[in-house]
């Protein structure tokens, strides 16, 4: 079984996690910045926050609050709240048909809304086109489609700074210094790449503008074993470097443990929320979410 087989939430069913709602809201569910953090946060249990707050203190560059969505008359996200502080990693895990592409695709206005507000760097994005929430600083790698197969590598990478008058070469530069491998196939059809390597094209593409946050959808999808790792380190480095990412994975373990911190999306509904080690550590998430 490969790792990401092992991690799959497939069989989770959604029903069995019977946390409820508490009164009281629970410092240790919010920040990216341990400083914040209570000093014994680290033994809170992700099942004591679990329905309690799905949100941070301080300010968020991301800010979902009471998100309604779906596609046409379907509605699929209920009363959905999440945030992403600036410089954050955020991962959403969840079973399958939960709803997580859905958050990423309604961040990047590509859903049907409902109700609720997006809110990015303190302004309303929801009702602007993808093109003007990538002015805004938002890259999108979605988890399929995501290269023009027909174009080459460096063509691939121009068309994520089309909306700039000329192509901004030093960009490109640390596109390829950030993938050498890039660098070497520029003249190369991203269609005839292999998967890893499309998928560091679609990053690259999506970073040309050098956004704040990065939308990732299943990153990992496709992927051999032995490149998961190397993928998810890429990752950390592009987070690393100051850019927020939030991260939609089925390899639900490793992003956790990656990550600053996790929501667990049900039916479309916030679940858990916690500090990716704090979920991985509550035993209700694991049975449920994590294959035990
Ligand atoms: N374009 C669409 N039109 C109608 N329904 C859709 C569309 N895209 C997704 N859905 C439905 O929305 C629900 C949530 O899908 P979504 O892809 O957001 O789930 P997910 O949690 O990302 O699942 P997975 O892990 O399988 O990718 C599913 O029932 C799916 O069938």
């Amino acid at each position: 079984m490969s790792a990401e087989e092992a991690d799959s939430t497939d069989d989770a069913d959604g029903e069995a996690v019977g946390v409820e709602e508490s009164a009281e809201p629970v410092d240790a569910a919010g920040s990216a910045d341990s400083d914040d953090m209570p000093a014994d946060s680290d033994d809170t249990p992700a099942a004591a926050n679990a329905g309690t707050r799905h949100t941070l203190d301080g300010d968020a560059i991301l800010r979902l609050r009471g998100l309604d969505a779906g596609y046409g008359d379907l509605q699929i996200l209920s009363d959905v709240d999440l945030d992403v502080a600036d410089g954050e990693y955020v991962t959403i895990v969840g079973p399958n048909g939960a709803g997580k592409s859905t958050v990423m695709k309604t961040v990047f206005g590509l859903t049907t809304y409902m109700d609720g507000t997006v809110e990015f760097e303190g302004e309303s994005i929801h009702g602007l086109a993808p093109e003007q929430i990538i002015r805004e600083g938002i890259g999108f790698v979605p988890q399929n489609d995501n290269v023009f197969p027909g174009l080459s590598v460096r063509e691939n990478l121009e068309m994520g700074a089309y909306i700039l008058d000329s192509v901004p070469e030093d960009q490109i530069e640390e596109i390829y210094d950030r993938f050498p491998i890039l660098r070497e196939r520029a003249g190369q059809k991203a269609g005839t790449l292999s998967g890893g390597q499309r998928q560091m094209v679609a990053m690259g593409r999506a970073l040309m503008l050098d956004p704040d946050l990065l939308l990732l959808d299943e990153p990992s999808a496709g992927l051999a074993p032995d490149l998961v790792a190397d993928m998810f380190d890429r990752i950390d480095r592009i987070n690393d470097s100051g850019t927020a990412v939030l991260m939609v994975e089925q390899n639900a373990k490793e992003a956790l443990r990656r990550c600053d911190r996790g929501y667990v999306l049900v039916n479309g509904e916030n679940r858990y929320t916690d500090r990716g080690e704090v979920l991985l550590g509550d035993e209700d998430v694991r049975k449920d979410f994590l294959g035990g």
